[in-house]
C-alpha cells in the first residue's frame, strides 16, 4: 500500500473532470495554457473551474515560456496555489516568476539520458517542486503530455533537496512500476486518464489512483 502517494491530474478542462479527480482523491488539479494543446483552457474557463475544486485540492497552472503579460492575466482571474513552468525558462527567469507572483513554482525538466541529470540540480537551487518528465522528441508538437515514458533507472535511488513530482506516459498498468524503479512519492499524469486528447474520463482516474495507491 502506499496510501500516501500525491497525485495530480493535469490537464483539465471541464466540471466532470474536476469532480472525478478531486472524487478519486487527487491532491493537485492542473490548467493547461498552452493554446496548441488539445487541455488548452480559457482563463475564464478555468476561473469558474477553480471554483469547483475543493479545499485542500491544489490549483497548478501550466505555462510554456510565459510573459508577464499572460502570466498577470491568469494569476489575477484564477486562484492559483502552484505555477507550472513547462517550458524552456531559465533558472533565472523561475526566480523572476517566483518573487513577482508570490506562488510556489514547479519547474519541468525533461529526461531523455544521463546526460540530462544535471538539469534537474540547476533548477532544484530555485524551484519549490520539480516535474521530473520525459523530453518530447524533437519533432513533437507538445513540450508535455505527449504521453510518452522515460527510462525511470536513470533517476533510480536519486534524491533532491525540494519536492519532485515523477510524469510522462503514466497508466494503470505502470505507474506501480514507475514508484518502484524511481521512488517517486509524488506523480502527474494527463494521457493516461483520458479517452480521447484533451477528454478525461472518470473511471480510468479513479483506476489510477487506485493503482498508484497499491489498493
Ligand atoms: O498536457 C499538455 O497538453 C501539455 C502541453 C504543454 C506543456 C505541458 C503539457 N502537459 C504537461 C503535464 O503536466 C503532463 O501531466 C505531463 O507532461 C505528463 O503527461 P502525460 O505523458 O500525458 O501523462
Amino acid at each position: 500500500m502506499r496510501a500516501d502517494i500525491r497525485v495530480k491530474i493535469c490537464g483539465l478542462r471541464d466540471a466532470a473532470a474536476v469532480q472525478a479527480a478531486a472524487d478519486a482523491g487527487a491532491a493537485y488539479v492542473g490548467f493547461v495554457f498552452f493554446p496548441k494543446s488539445p487541455r488548452h483552457v480559457e482563463i475564464a474557463t478555468a476561473a469558474a473551474l477553480a471554483k469547483e475544486v475543493p479545499v485542500g485540492v491544489a490549483k497548478v497552472a501550466l505555462v510554456v515560456n510565459a510573459d508577464n503579460a499572460q502570466l498577470d492575466a491568469i494569476t489575477d482571474a484564477v486562484p492559483l496555489d502552484m505555477l507550472q513552468l513547462h517550458g524552456s525558462e531559465t533558472p533565472a527567469r523561475v526566480a523572476e516568476v517566483k518573487a513577482r507572483y508570490g506562488l510556489p513554482v514547479m519547474k519541468a525538466v525533461g529526461i531523455a539520458t544521463a546526460a540530462d541529470i544535471p538539469q534537474i540540480d540547476r533548477y532544484a537551487a530555485v524551484v519549490d517542486q520539480l516535474l521530473i518528465e520525459a523530453k518530447p522528441e524533437k519533432a513533437a508538437v507538445l513540450p508535455g503530455g505527449n504521453g510518452v515514458p522515460f527510462d525511470w533507472q536513470l533517476i533510480s535511488g536519486r534524491r533532491w533537496t525540494v519536492p519532485w513530482m515523477l510524469a510522462g506516459g503514466l497508466t494503470i498498468e505502470n505507474v506501480a512500476d514507475a514508484i518502484r524503479q524511481t521512488g517517486a512519492r509524488q506523480v502527474d499524469l494527463s494521457s493516461g486518464v483520458e479517452s480521447s486528447p484533451g477528454v478525461k474520463d472518470a473511471g480510468l482516474i479513479a483506476r489510477f489512483m487506485a493503482a498508484a495507491r497499491g489498493d
